[in-house]
C-alpha cells in the first residue's frame, strides 16, 4: 500500500524576500532606539552582579545590601525633611494672607500704634544683621577691611574705619586687596601704593574653587581631567598668615580676626583659601554669609567671618548697585535695571560692547534686551527676561569673571578721622618692611588682564554703610559665649535653623520696605532728603574730625534714633 505523503510547506524564501524582512526588522528597531532616545530613557545597566568564582562574593553581597538600606533611610529622611519644610512654608504663608485679608476688611490706615510696632519690628530685623557685624568688630583684636580690587575705594567704609581707628582700643585695622587676578598689573601697583599710606595693606588672590570632603570624591570619581590649578591657587595666604602670626607675637597673647567687607568681595573666600578647604559658605549670591562664623586657624589664631556691611540708601545709585545686595528685583532700594543703568554710564560703552558682544544700543533696556535674546534668557513667548539678565549683571560686576579697573584718586588727601597718629597708630607691630616684600612677591607671581581688556571703570569713592554704633568698639564681653566649639567650627556651616530665621526676617524687612513706601514717602523725595542730610554730616565730619559727634547711619531713622556721639562713647 502505498504510504500518504505529508506534504510540509516549505520554509524556503527568496533572497529577495528575506533580504526585505530582515531590512524592515532593522528599521522598526533603529525608530525604537530613536524614539527612546528622544524621550530620554537609556535602556537600564544590567548590573554585572558579583561573579561567582569571585573570593569573598558573600560579604560583597551584604555589603551593597547594606548600602542600598542606607541610601534608602538617607533618601526617606531627606523627604521627611522637605516635607516639613513645605510645611512650614505653607504655614507662613497661610499667615501673612490672614493679616492682609484682616488689613483689607479693615480697609483704614494703620493706627499709630501699629505704625509703631512695626517700625520696630523693622528695626529688629535689620539688626539682626547689623549685630551679628558688630559681634565680629567688637571680638576682633585685627579687622581685616576686605576690598575688590577692582574698585577699592568703593569698597571702604568710612563709618568701619573711623569706628576703628577712633576706638582707642588697641584693635588694629589691615586692608586686604583681594581679586587682584582681575585688574591689570599696573593698575594694582598704583592702588598697593596708594593704600598703603594709610593702613598696612595686603594683596590677594583667593582660590574660587575650594573643596570641601564630598566634592574631593566626587571629582577624583569623575576622574576630571580639567585643569583648574588657576581656580584653585590662591596668592597671598602666606604674607597674610604671616603678618597676622607676627603680631600675634608681639601682642603675646591668642588673637582673633575679624573679616568685614561690603557683600561679595571675597571674606568667606579668603578664609577658605587659607584654610585649604572650603569651611565657610562662598559663592556668587550677595550676602551668603548671613551670621558670624569662627575658624581656628591654629593655636593661636582664629579668624571670624561676618555677614556683609549693609550699604546706606543714602548712597549713589551706582554705589547701591553694586554694594548692596540683590533681592527681590531690587539693589538696595533701587530697581535692578536702574543699577545696571549706572554702571553702564560709569565705564566704557564701546568697552562693554566688545565685552558682551553686543551691537552698539541706545539705553539700557536694549543692552539688556539684547544680551537676555543673546544668552537665551527669555520668558514664555520669547519676550526677553530684562530684570533676570539685569540680576545676572549686576552679580557679574561683583562676581568672580569680569575685569575692570578704576583708578585710584591723583591727590591723596586723607579722610578726616584719620591723622597721622592715627596711621602710625595702625601700623605699630607689623613689620611693614616684609609685608612689602611679601606683597612684591605675590604681585610678581600672577597672571593679570591687559590694561586693553579689562573696562576702565569710575568709581563712586567710599560707600557709607549702616554700622551699629555702641556696640562696635567695647569690651568682648560676650566672646566667650559666641565662641563654638573648635570641633564644630572647622567644618560647620550656619545650623539650617539660623538661616530660616534669618530668612524669615528679611521676609519681615521686605514687608515693611513696602509698609512704609503705603505710608506715602516717595522715594525720591527720600533720597532727596537723605542726600541733604548726607552733605551736612560730611561737613560736620570735615569740620570737626574725630571728636565731633557723628551720626554713623545716614538715613532717616538713624539720624533720629542711632545718633552717635563718639564723645560719650568712643572717648
Ligand atoms: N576671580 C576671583 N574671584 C574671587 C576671588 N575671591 C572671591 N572671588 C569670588 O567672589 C565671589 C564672592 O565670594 P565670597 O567669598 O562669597 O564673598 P563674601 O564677601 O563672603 O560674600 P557675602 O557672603 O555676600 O558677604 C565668589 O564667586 C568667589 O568665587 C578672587 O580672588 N578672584
Amino acid at each position: 500500500m502505498k504510504r500518504p505523503r505529508l506534504r510540509k510547506a516549505s520554509k524556503r524564501l527568496s533572497c529577495h524576500k528575506r533580504y526585505k524582512i530582515q531590512k524592515k526588522i532593522r528599521e522598526h528597531h533603529r525608530k525604537v532606539r530613536r524614539e527612546a532616545k528622544k524621550r530620554g530613557r537609556k535602556k537600564p545597566k544590567k548590573d554585572p552582579s558579583v561573579p561567582g568564582a569571585a573570593p569573598f562574593k558573600e560579604a560583597l553581597l551584604r555589603e551593597a545590601e547594606q548600602r542600598r538600606q542606607r541610601l534608602e533611610e538617607l533618601q526617606q529622611k531627606q523627604k521627611l525633611d522637605r516635607q516639613k519644610e513645605l510645611e512650614k512654608r505653607r504655614k507662613l504663608d497661610a499667615k501673612k494672607n490672614a493679616a492682609k485679608i484682616e488689613e483689607q476688611t479693615e480697609g483704614t490706615e494703620p493706627t499709630k500704634s501699629e505704625a509703631n510696632t512695626k517700625e520696630v519690628l523693622h528695626k529688629k530685623s535689620k539688626k539682626s544683621l547689623h549685630s551679628e557685624l558688630e559681634k565680629v568688630i567688637e571680638a576682633s583684636d585685627v579687622i581685616l577691611e576686605v576690598l575688590d580690587a577692582r574698585d577699592p575705594m568703593g569698597c571702604r567704609c568710612p563709618q568701619l574705619e573711623q569706628a576703628i581707628t577712633c576706638s582707642g582700643g588697641d584693635k588694629k585695622l589691615v586692608l586686604v586687596l583681594n581679586k587682584i587676578d582681575l585688574v591689570p598689573k599696573e593698575n594694582l601697583e598704583k592702588w598697593l601704593d596708594c593704600l598703603k599710606k594709610e593702613f598696612p595693606t595686603v594683596a590677594f588672590k583667593s582660590s574660587t574653587l575650594t573643596t570641601d570632603r564630598t566634592m574631593r570624591e566626587h571629582f577624583s570619581r569623575k576622574r576630571a581631567r580639567i585643569d583648574l590649578s588657576r581656580n584653585t591657587e590662591c596668592f597671598g595666604s602666606e604674607c597674610l598668615l604671616k603678618l597676622l602670626q607676627e603680631h600675634c607675637r608681639t601682642q603675646d597673647k591668642a588673637i582673633q580676626v575679624g573679616l568685614v567687607g561690603f557683600p561679595n568681595v571675597g571674606k568667606s573666600s579668603i578664609i577658605n583659601s587659607i584654610k585649604k578647604n572650603r569651611v565657610c559658605n562662598a559663592g556668587l549670591g550677595r550676602g551668603l554669609t548671613k551670621c558670624m562664623q569662627v575658624v581656628r586657624i591654629d593655636k593661636k589664631m582664629k579668624m571670624l567671618d561676618s555677614p556683609s556691611i549693609v550699604a546706606d540708601r543714602a548712597n549713589s545709585t551706582l554705589t547701591l548697585a553694586l554694594r548692596s545686595i540683590i533681592d527681590d528685583g531690587r539693589s538696595g532700594s533701587i530697581d535692578v535695571v536702574e543699577a545696571v543703568d549706572a554702571v553702564l554710564n560709569h565705564c566704557s560703552k564701546q568697552q562693554v560692547m566688545m565685552f558682551y558682544s553686543i551691537p552698539d544700543f541706545r539705553n539700557t533696556e536694549e543692552f539688556l534686551t539684547l544680551l537676555a535674546q543673546k544668552r537665551g534668557m527669555l520668558k514664555k513667548g520669547g519676550v526677553p527676561d530684562i530684570e533676570n539678565i539685569a540680576k545676572l549683571l549686576l552679580s557679574d560686576w561683583t562676581g568672580a569673571k569680569i575685569s575692570y579697573h578704576s583708578q585710584p584718586p591723583g591727590s591723596q588727601m586723607l579722610p578726616p578721622y584719620l591723622t597721622e597718629d592715627k596711621i602710625a597708630e595702625m601700623q605699630k607691630g607689623f613689620n611693614l618692611k616684609k609685608l612689602e616684600e611679601e606683597n612684591n612677591t605675590t604681585v610678581q607671581a600672577l597672571k593679570y588682564p591687559s590694561p586693553a581688556s579689562s573696562i576702565v571703570f569710575q568709581s563712586a569713592g567710599m560707600t557709607n554703610g549702616k554700622i551699629q554704633e555702641n556696640k562696635v568698639v567695647g569690651e568682648a564681653s560676650q566672646w566667650e559665649s559666641l565662641e563654638t566649639s573648635e570641633e564644630e567650627e572647622e567644618d560647620d556651616f550656619m545650623e539650617t535653623d539660623e538661616q530660616d530665621s534669618m530668612a524669615e526676617e528679611e521676609e519681615e524687612e521686605e514687608e515693611d520696605v513696602k509698609e512704609e513706601s503705603k505710608i506715602g514717602m516717595t522715594r525720591k523725595a527720600e533720597l532727596g532728603k537723605q542726600q541733604a542730610r548726607q552733605a551736612t554730616s560730611e561737613n560736620k565730619l570735615a569740620e570737626s574730625g574725630c571728636d565731633s559727634s557723628l551720626s554713623l547711619s545716614l538715613d532717616k531713622s538713624a539720624g533720629e534714633d542711632d545718633a552717635y556721639d563718639f564723645n560719650t562713647d568712643y572717648v
